[in-house]
Order: C-alpha cells, then sequence, then structure tokens
C-alpha cells in the first residue's frame, strides 16, 4: 500500500443533490458493498457471517455461469450446423492466409487506424442482399436478443484476445529491440545472437497477433460471408487493420478491398456475380478519397506509393477488387496526380443505423479542445489540483446543474489508525529501469517476467492474480516500466452527470488496452469496521485472495506470479478461502475519481490487484486497468462483481438494484 500524506479538496457539502433521477439512488442509502452480501446495522440476527457472505455469492455466480454455460451450447450446436453446410466451400481467404496476393496500403505499426465499420457490405445492392438482410432481421427477431448479446460478447473477447497477443509481441519485439542495442555495444560472440540475427527476427507485432490468432483458430468470422457479422454494428471502430482480420470483418490487413472470387460461384453463393466486393477499408491512404457517412467516393485499388505519402504514381487497372465492387455508380477519371483512378460511389443502404458524425471522424463525439468549450460545466477540477491533469464536471442532467459534493477528493490512500501497513519489502538492484528479467528481483515475482510493456508509458500485457511493481526499497528509478501504475492519472477524465447513473466517468482521450486509468483510493479499513454500510456506496473490499482463487465464479487469472504466503491460509484448500475480505476501501467521504466509476456488465476496464511496497494481498492496492482499446468519451466501468440476491437490507431483506448499463449482455440487476 502506498501510503503518502493526504491532500484533500474540500466538496464536503451536503449531500442530497447526489440522487440519481426515477427512485434509484445514484450515491447514497443502497448500502451495498462491491464483493461480498451485506447486512445493514439494524438486524444484528440477520448480520451475514463471512461464510454465508460468500456462499450466497458462489451460489448467485454459479447459476448465472450455468445459465451462460446452456446458452453456449445452443450456440455451439447452431454454429455446427452452420459448419457442415459450409464445409465444402472452398474459400478465397484460406488461399489468402497461405500467403497469395494480399499486398497494399501499409499502416506503420502501432498505428492507431481507427477503421470505422461504415458499412461492411453497403456496397451490394441485389435482391438478394436485401433477402439475407431480410433473413438476418427476422433471425435475429424471432430467436430474441440472445444471439445478439452473445455475438457482441465474442467480438469483445476476440479483440481482447488479440490486445492480449499483441501486447505479447510487443513485448517480445521490445525485448529483441534491446538486444541490438546491447550487442552493438558489446563485442559479437559467437554462438551468440547477433545483430543480424536479432534484425532478421524483426516482425511487426499486430502481424504476428493475427499469425497467431489464426493458428490458434480464434479469428472469429473465418469464412468470408455477405451480410453483416453479428456483433459488430454500425459505427464500430478498430483500431488496427490487424484487429479487423482478428475478427475476420476483413481478411486482409494492407488491401482495401477484400472479395469474393469465383470460387464462391460453386458454393451457396452461387446466384451472385463474382468476383463480388464484401468489405472496404477507407483507410485515408489515397489522395483521391473523398468520404463522408452518408456517401463514400472510394477510389479503386493499385497504382498508388505504398511508402505512405498517398501519390498515386500509376494508372489503375480494372481488375481483381477493382472488378468486385457493385455499387451506384463507378467511373475512371484523372486524379489528382494526373494518373486514371477508378472512383465508385458507395451510398447507405436505406434503414441502416446512422453513424455519430457527419464525416468519417473516428471518434464517437467531439472532445472539447478547452475549458470554454466544456458544456454544463460545474466545476473546472473536482481535484482542487492534486491530480496532474484537471478533472472537470459537467451536468446536462439537473436544473439547475449542480456539482458533485458530498466527500473530500482525495488523491492517495488513507489509513485508518488501526490498520498496519506492514514494512517495505526488499527490492530489485536494477539500476535506472529494470529491463533484464533473468536479473530483476521484482520480475523474478510476476513469473521472470515484467508485467507491463513501455508502448503507450506502460500496459499490463495481462490481468493477473497480482502484479509485484518495484517499490520504495529498488534501486531503479521512478522511469521504471515496473513502477507503472504509480504514476497518477495521465488522461484527460471528466465526471458527467447521467439521467439514471448519478456521476459517471469518461476520458476525452482514446486509451489503449492494459493502460493504467486509475487507482481506487479512499479511506483503508477494516471490513470489521465499516459501520455505515448501509447507506454507503462506495467501499470496495479488497478481495484479491477470492480473485486469485476464482472464488464467486470469478474466472482464474493467470498464475505465473510468486503468490506471497499467507498467514493460516493454505492456497491448496480452496474452502479457506471463503472469508470475507479483512481490508476495504472506503470512498465514502473521501476519495479520488474512481468513486465515480459505474459499473457495467460489458465493462471497459478491469480490477488489477498490485503489490508495490510490501507484499501483503490483503492490503494490495486496487487499480482499475483498461480492458479494451477505449474510444474518447465512452463511460468507463467495471464490473462490480455483486452476485444476484448477495445484498440485504438493514431488515435483512435481500436487496436488489437495477442496473442501467445498457450492455447488450446487461445482467438487469447490480445485485
Ligand atoms: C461507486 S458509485 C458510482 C458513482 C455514482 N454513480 C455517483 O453518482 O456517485 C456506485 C453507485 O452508482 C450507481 N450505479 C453504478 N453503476 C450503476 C449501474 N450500472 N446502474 C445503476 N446504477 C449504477 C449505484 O447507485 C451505485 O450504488
Amino acid at each position: 500500500m502506498e501510503v503518502q500524506p493526504l491532500q484533500c479538496a474540500d466538496n464536503h457539502q451536503p449531500s442530497s443533490q447526489v440522487q440519481s433521477q426515477n427512485g434509484v439512488a445514484g450515491s447514497r442509502g443502497t448500502g451495498e458493498r462491491k464483493t461480498a452480501a451485506i447486512t445493514g446495522g439494524e438486524a444484528p440476527a440477520e448480520k451475514a457471517s463471512p461464510q454465508r457472505r460468500v456462499s450466497a455469492r458462489i451460489q448467485a455466480r454459479e447459476k448465472t455461469e450455468n445459465e451462460l454455460l446452456m446458452k453456449r451450447k445452443v450456440e455451439l450446436l447452431h454454429d455446427h450446423g452452420q459448419e457442415e453446410e459450409e464445409q465444402e466451400k472452398e474459400t478465397e481467404g484460406n488461399r489468402c492466409k497461405k500467403g497469395n496476393a494480399c499486398t497494399r496500403r501499409k499502416l506503420g505499426d502501432g498505428q492507431v487506424s481507427k477503421e470505422v465499420a461504415v458499412d461492411k457490405r453497403e456496397s451490394l445492392k441485389s435482391n438478394h442482399v436485401v433477402k439475407l438482410q431480410e433473413e438476418a432481421v427476422k433471425a435475429r427477431s424471432s430467436s430474441g436478443s440472445v444471439c445478439d448479446k452473445s455475438a457482441h460478447a465474442k467480438v469483445k473477447e476476440t479483440l481482447r484476445l488479440f490486445n492480449k497477443y499483441y501486447l505479447h509481441f510487443v513485448q517480445e519485439e521490445e525485448n529483441r529491440c534491446r538486444k541490438v542495442i546491447v550487442d552493438k555495444k558489446t563485442p559479437k560472440k559467437k554462438g551468440h545472437g547477433s545483430q543480424e540475427e536479432a534484425k532478421q527476427k524483426a516482425k511487426r507485432p499486430d502481424l504476428k497477433a493475427v499469425s497467431k490468432m489464426m493458428e490458434t483458430n480464434a479469428v472469429l468470422y473465418p469464412e468470408k460471408r455477405i451480410g453483416e457479422l453479428p456483433g459488430v454494428d454500425v459505427g464500430h471502430q478498430f483500431y488496427s487493420r490487424a484487429a479487423m482480420v482478428a475478427v475476420g470483418f476483413h481478411s486482409h490487413w494492407l488491401n482495401g478491398i477484400d472479395y469474393m472470387g469465383q470460387a464462391y460461384k460453386r458454393g451457396e453463393y452461387g446466384n451472385y456475380t463474382f468476383p463480388l466486393a464484401i468489405a472496404i477499408v477507407i483507410s485515408g491512404m489515397y489522395e483521391d478519397d473523398l468520404d463522408n457517412a452518408e456517401d463514400v467516393i472510394y477510389t479503386g485499388q493499385g497504382g498508388h506509393n505504398l511508402t505512405g505519402n498517398k501519390r498515386q504514381i500509376q494508372d489503375q487497372v480494372l481488375e481483381r477488387g477493382n472488378l468486385a465492387l457493385k455499387v451506384v455508380q463507378y467511373w475512371a477519371e484523372k486524379g489528382i496526380s494526373g494518373f486514371n483512378v477508378f472512383k465508385y460511389r458507395l451510398r447507405r443502404l436505406e434503414g441502416q443505423p446512422l453513424l455519430t458524425t457527419n464525416q468519417v471522424f473516428f471518434t464517437y463525439g467531439r472532445v472539447p479542445q478547452s475549458v470554454s468549450e466544456i458544456r454544463g460545466l460545474v466545476c473546472e477540477d473536482i481535484s482542487g489540483g492534486q491530480e496532474d491533469v484537471p478533472i472537470p464536471a459537467t451536468n446536462l442532467v439537473d436544473d439547475p446543474p449542480v456539482a458533485p459534493t458530498g466527500y473530500k477528493y482525495c488523491k492517495s490512500i488513507k489509513v485508518a489508525k488501526n490498520v498496519k501497513i506492514p514494512l517495505n519489502s526488499s527490492g530489485c538492484n536494477c539500476k535506472g529501469s529494470c529491463v533484464d528479467s533473468k536479473i530483476c528481483a521484482c520480475a523474478k515475482l510476476n513469473g521472470s517476467d515484467f508485467p507491463y510493456v513501455h508502448r503507450d508509458g506502460g500496459r499490463l500485457i495481462e490481468a493477473k492474480d497480482v502484479v509485484f511493481e518495484c517499490g520504495p526499497n529498488c534501486k531503479c528509478g521512478p522511469g521504471c516500466v515496473n513502477r507503472t501504475s504509480q504514476r497518477g492519472i495521465k488522461y484527460r477524465l471528466e465526471v458527467f452527470r447521467t439521467p439514471k447513473k448519478g456521476w459517471a466517468v469518461r476520458s476525452w482521450d482514446f486509451i489503449p488496452s492494459g493502460a493504467p486509468v486509475c487507482e481506487y483510493v479512499g479511506v483503508l479499513i477494516r471490513t470489521e469496521d465499516l459501520d455505515n454500510v448501509a447507506d454507503n456506496n462506495y467501499i470496495f473490499e479488497i478481495d484479491c485472495l477470492q480473485t486469485m482463487n476464482g472464488l464467486g465464479g470469478r474466472e482464474k487469472r493467470s498464475r505465473d506470479v510468486s503468490i506471497p504466503k499467507i498467514e493460516g491460509i493454505d492456497r491448496t484448500d480452496d474452502q479457506k478461502f471463503e472469508v470475507v475480505p479483512e481490508f476495504g476501501i472506503d470512498a465514502g467521504s473521501a476519495g479520488n475519481i474512481a468513486r465515480f466509476i459505474n459499473h457495467s456488465c460489458e465493462p471497459n476496464l478491469f480490477v488489477q490487484c498490485v503489490l508495490s511496497s510490501h507484499h501483503d494481498v490483503k492490503l494490495a492496492r486496487v487499480m482499475l486497468f483498461a480492458a479494451d482499446n477505449i474510444p474518447p468519451l465512452q463511460e468507463l466501468t467495471y464490473d462490480y462483481g455483486y452476485a444476484l440476491d448477495s445484498v440485504h437490507g438493514p431488515d435483512g431483506k435481500v436487496k436488489q438494484m437495477p442496473c442501467f448499463c445498457g450492455a447488450a449482455d446487461c445482467r438487469k440487476r447490480l445485485f
């Protein structure tokens, strides 16, 4: 636990205004806690024993799991049926995977190419397409929302897997680059990897991640198909070309036009005229492009300078993808650089959902550039200057608009008097920055590897049981990558008022997956001393042990870390983990931005326990990391992890709270 002097901006005013509309307490009076069932103070007989609290959670989680399992079984049967139908089909996609004809538009590694799903198949206008779309709509409405929901979840899961592989390969690449530098400095030894060898292995991490997805059959839609892809809505943003390939939205990481060739004539699409384009990328790489949301003038493929200056250097030829676009109108013209280019007018199909911007700008809205542009501003910086980046609060909901009140902003953990923070653990002996995982003592605790990559100022490769960071006794400096979560808030966050959930948090900046967003800060307290639980919505129990053991239906996390031995607890005996967390963080009266982050059943953040100054998991720091690539202005959320029916009111009765997260897979209740 990092214990730092408490600095508090005084936001402590009467809390009556911190009420959300329609009767759901936005911030007061529900008595819930984040991870375990609780009982209010007025009915001692009903107070849940530690054992009971956790069992209730486990039971409810098991129920949810069983339901999900059943759902998955149904989907598998459905998928299997489809597979049989498609078995015979020979696909261009497969040939492409074997290495044929996949070269054209190049993006730099790591470049954020925010490709928008304008509509994958908007160039198709035939009756067959309309029919297929009608069938898809019918299928959706007849099978209820289950099909849709799981499709969204699958897309998200696929992208998360891709991001995980990507970060693993980023780490590999960072290590390789380091080796090149070391090799340059040290005389060449025979038998040891030379510079040449290191150079040869260079490959873009995003492309390696795509290959890995293909190798492991993890591409969600590996077969080309006509019609929309379930789970990818109009307006969906991909953050790299490779991510599109990982989902199967587009089967080339370089080509702009993805099309089905003549081979498809023999399959279920026998009535179509091939070649037929099924997905195009508007990458802004052609000097003759003119794109907006309703009408796109798309330039055909070929003849432009692959080095990336967008210049057309040759005439285009009416072949391959250029033949595959069946569109409203097409023509040939002399482009800006005087070469023949093909132009295709693409128009949105009637009835398609609208994009959020008129021009294809790739953001969900317009991010304010200065304080004067902020609509509904009620506070310029709720941290009162404590955070490096000011945190404005806006309110376009209440009349008159009010600012968040009833607490003190507090940048770092405040420790209750009866909580003893363990002494600082011994650290590593690395100089400057920890780089060699075979030498660094902290890396060894993390399974002999660093949990973070350097990219974007430090990104966590994947969620772990616990992350061991370098601490006060380590010899490395503050810039060490293994101190990534200790650098405070670096994104421009905003607290904003919602109609149904009280206050909420969003970022004006794009947040890449694995980036640290903030720590959950408040008063570190013994859970047995929490006496106002019935009125406090801001308690976070430090339940790393439960997470580690996958208790309460949680997903077990990566185990390649040295879990510290915990007195009285044998990790092999799961039952012994059924204990109530001993400590919690109460952000009710004092806390940081994290206290405003709402729950979602499909969250974009995840909770990660981090140990830096000491190694007592029960007192770990609670960090929130980005689970996905998060576009600007998307609400930041994490899963509070309640089991349904696990929360009890002061009268001992099960308490329920409706969930307004709006996710396709919403469980409809917070607890
Ligand atoms: C830690 S606070 C989050 C910030 C809070 N919205 C506020 O106004 O201060 C937790 C409370 O927010 C509300 N909340 C959070 N997520 C919600 C959701 N998905 N649906 C409904 N209410 C939610 C509930 O009142 C919950 O008790």
